[in-house]
């Protein structure tokens, strides 16, 4: 923070092959992940591993161009603690991430605004939040019926009508699962009537460790492949997939978004 003069008031991260949103950013100043002493290193095709401050439409941003996930091998604490700790100043985390779509009403293309999340690993013993309770930060025991901001969900609704993307904007939850491997059919199957809409490997362990500080959420899943629901099927889930359809889609995310924040701004949503 001590090499900029720019004070974000709004996070962004983004999700495989998202990272344009990034390069929206004006008068940036960037910092490589691998210059950053003691953070880790993105692994995965799709993500930069960059930290981007800038302006989005006059207003100061700090976007990570690049996220880490349990499958690359990091302590899950180190996965979502890091980027707090470079966001959490900021009062609204924006967060992005490709999922496989597993409501049989989604198409490959749709964006689903997230209004809730499954935490399967959590099931397991594994949160971000496991271990001594930074109180300077939040609460030991942070409510999560509340995670994903309405307010915030409502505007993009609006503001996604206004753009003309009535088509394929959607609203519904998302699953993590830990990765790297896709899932199979029966647990597609398991998912979706477990009330699943989407499937992915990411962002939930950030957005439990934003809520924990306070910060006001907004995520959105871009659905890039249909997950794979029947044995008859030929498709298969790969990651190049995933990074095409998040390169057709981007423009219209990144409107998505960059909109999105001039509003937060605008109808003074701070609180
Ligand atoms: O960072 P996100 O959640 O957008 O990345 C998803 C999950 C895997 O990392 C990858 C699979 O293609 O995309
Ligand atoms: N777990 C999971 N993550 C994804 N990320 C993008 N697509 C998928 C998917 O089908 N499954």
């Amino acid at each position: 923070m001590a090499q900029t003069d720019i004070r974000p008031r709004i996070g962004i991260v983004c999700g495989s092959g998202l990272g344009g949103l990034a390069n929206l950013l004006k008068d940036q100043v960037v910092f490589n992940y691998r210059d950053i002493p003691n953070f880790p290193q993105s692994t995965v095709h799709g993500h930069a591993g960059r930290l981007v401050f800038g302006t989005l439409k006059g207003r100061p941003c700090v976007c990570m161009q690049g996220r880490f996930h349990l499958y690359e091998g990091y302590p899950i604490q180190k996965v979502s603690r890091k980027m707090p700790s470079m966001l959490y100043h900021q009062r609204h985390l924006i967060l992005t991430n490709a999922a496989g779509g597993l409501n049989q009403d989604f198409k490959v293309g749709d964006i689903m605004i997230m209004k809730d999340h499954i935490n399967m690993p959590g099931f397991a013993g594994n949160n971000p939040l496991s271990g001594p309770n930074d109180e300077r930060f939040g609460t030991r025991f942070p409510c999560m019926s509340d995670a994903y901001d309405r307010e915030l969900q409502q505007l993009a609704m609006e503001v996604g009508q206004e753009l003309g993307y009535g088509d394929f904007l959607r609203e519904g939850v998302y699953c993590v699962l830990s990765g790297p491997s896709f899932e199979t059919i029966a647990e597609c199957r398991m998912l979706h009537r477990l009330g699943a809409d989407a499937v992915g490997m990411s962002t939930v362990h950030e957005v439990i460790v934003a809520r924990h500080c306070g910060m006001r959420v907004f995520a959105l899943s871009l659905i890039t492949n249909q997950a794979v629901m029947d044995y008859d099927s030929e498709e298969k889930a790969n990651h190049e997939e995933v990074l095409q359809t998040g390169k057709q889609r981007s423009e219209q995310l990144e409107r998505l978004v960059s909109t999105l924040v001039t509003r937060i701004e605008h109808n003074n949503i701070y609180a």
